[in-house]
């Protein structure tokens, strides 16, 4: 998301924004997530489908409360993403669940709560799956998650579709579940699930993956298995660097889908994350300090890796640049944060005007995996997150108290034996 030259995001003026709730600060622009929304269901009109937004993306509250005001699903990987889709008002019935290690207890609150789906990885998932549904007295409706062993030519961390991936199990193993069906008393299995990876920026890898899974839906069909549901997972890259990222258009990824598919009369669910929030979200952050070293610049941020993961965890780029005019000559920074690591760096040897202590800049593309990441390390409270929409604003988190970055922990003044 580039801001406009006004330096505003959906209308709001950031510098007054800043000003207002401070920095570090992520701010999202609902008409943008609107507008991607929007795209795939435009792309998928007609055809039965559900998108199930990955919230482990983004999991604010407010912006599952928007995916579910547009008809979006949840896609959950955990307890907590279940307790918060349902909190933002996502009906069970709009909500499936992947994950390599879904403990009891939370294959218990699922099955509970009457999700559409539970995505299986894992033959002693299945069984533990059959085992609970039948214990509540309940028929648990399941995909089995293929890997299709595809490189989906993305980073190897975000990486999810190889068979050396601990994700999903091979087509050979899925054949041996449903030819043993008839033993699932309380297990409906009958979906297929897909998820190669993140930030993927082209189709090939997709192409490649949904003609596997296709073969093998038909495959089944001529075994008389009807598939209610074949779930395409997500990975839709998006644009952290000008010119240099270019991905996929929405259209052109569904036309593919629907290529690879054609013919099948069940559902099509969708589970993109990043797409949906990425370019959508900003992080504002002001410069704390210039530092001029013997060998390099330092641009040392209020933000840190703390508040945005991204690129010391995987080398990922984000373009940085300040916000309002700002005409000073270039120079050549390493932006970091003040966290007490060498990791702890946005970006080496970027170039940007030549920012003073107080100046305003914005992290772009940084909606996704941004907040939603982000930890209280070296005690530093969780950032602000705030919504954006024609002219005005809603806070959707408040930066994080001491109290409540402290809350659960205790003094050791009272000591028991098991
Ligand atoms: C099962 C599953 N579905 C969907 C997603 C969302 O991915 P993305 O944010 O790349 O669309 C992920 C994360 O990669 C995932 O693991
Ligand atoms: N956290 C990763 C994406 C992981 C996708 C989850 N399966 C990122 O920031 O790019």
């Amino acid at each position: 998301m580039t801001a406009s030259p006004h330096h505003q995001l959906d209308g709001v003026d950031l510098d007054a924004l800043a000003a207002r709730l401070g920095t570090p600060l992520y701010v999202y622009s609902a008409s943008a997530i609107r507008q991607r929304i929007q795209s795939l269901q435009a792309a998928l009109h007609g055809t039965d489908s559900l998108i199930c937004f990955a919230v482990k993306a983004n999991s604010n509250r407010g912006v599952l409360a928007l995916m579910h005001a547009q008809g979006v699903g949840a896609d959950i990987v955990s307890a907590g993403e279940l307790w918060r889709a349902m909190q933002a008002g996502i009906p069970p019935e709009h909500i499936v669940f992947s994950g390599v290690g879904k403990s009891e207890q939370e294959i218990v609150e699922a099955l509970d709560a009457g999700i559409l789906r539970f995505n299986v990885e894992s033959h002693d998932e299945l069984l533990t799956l059959q085992r609970l549904a039948q214990s509540r007295g309940t028929t648990a409706r399941a995909a089995v998650r293929i890997n299709p062993d595809v490189d989906a030519q993305t980073h190897e961390k975000i990486s999810t579709g190889k068979a050396e991936n601990k994700f999903g199990v091979s087509i050979d193993e899925a054949r041996r579940w449903f030819a043993a069906r008839h033993a699932l008393s309380h297990v409906q299995l009958d979906g297929l699930h897909v998820h190669i990876g993140s930030q993927i920026l082209s189709l090939g890898p997709y192409r490649e993956a949904l003609k596997r899974v296709a073969a093998f839906w038909r495959e089944l069909a001529a075994g008389g298995h009807v598939l209610a549901s074949i779930d395409v997972g997500g990975g839709l890259g998006v644009c952290y660097r000008e010119g240099h990222d270019h991905p996929v258009d929405a259209a052109d990824y569904i036309a593919t889908v629907r290529e690879a598919l054609a013919g099948f009369e069940g559902r099509l669910l969708f589970e993109p994350g990043r797409y949906l929030v990425g370019e959508a979200g900003v992080l504002l952050t002001r410069a704390i300090r210039v530092k001029h070293g013997e060998e390099r610049n330092f641009l040392v941020l209020d933000a840190a890796m703390n508040d945005l993961a991204r690129p010391s965890l995987y080398d990922a780029w984000h373009d940085i640049a300040p916000v309002g005019s700002n005409t000073h000559p270039a120079t050549t920074y390493d932006i970091v944060g003040p966290v007490c690591e060498t990791g702890d760096t946005f970006a080496r040897g970027r170039t940007l005007p030549a920012c003073s202590p107080g100046d305003l800049l914005m992290i772009h593309t940084a909606g996704a995996y941004g907040a939603s990441m982000s930890s209280t390390y070296n005690s530093r409270p969780l950032a602000a997150e705030v919504m954006v929409d024609d002219g005005r604003y809603a806070v959707v988190r408040q930066r994080q108290r001491f109290e409540d970055m402290v809350a659960g922990e205790q003094l050791a003044g009272h000591w028991e034996s098991v």
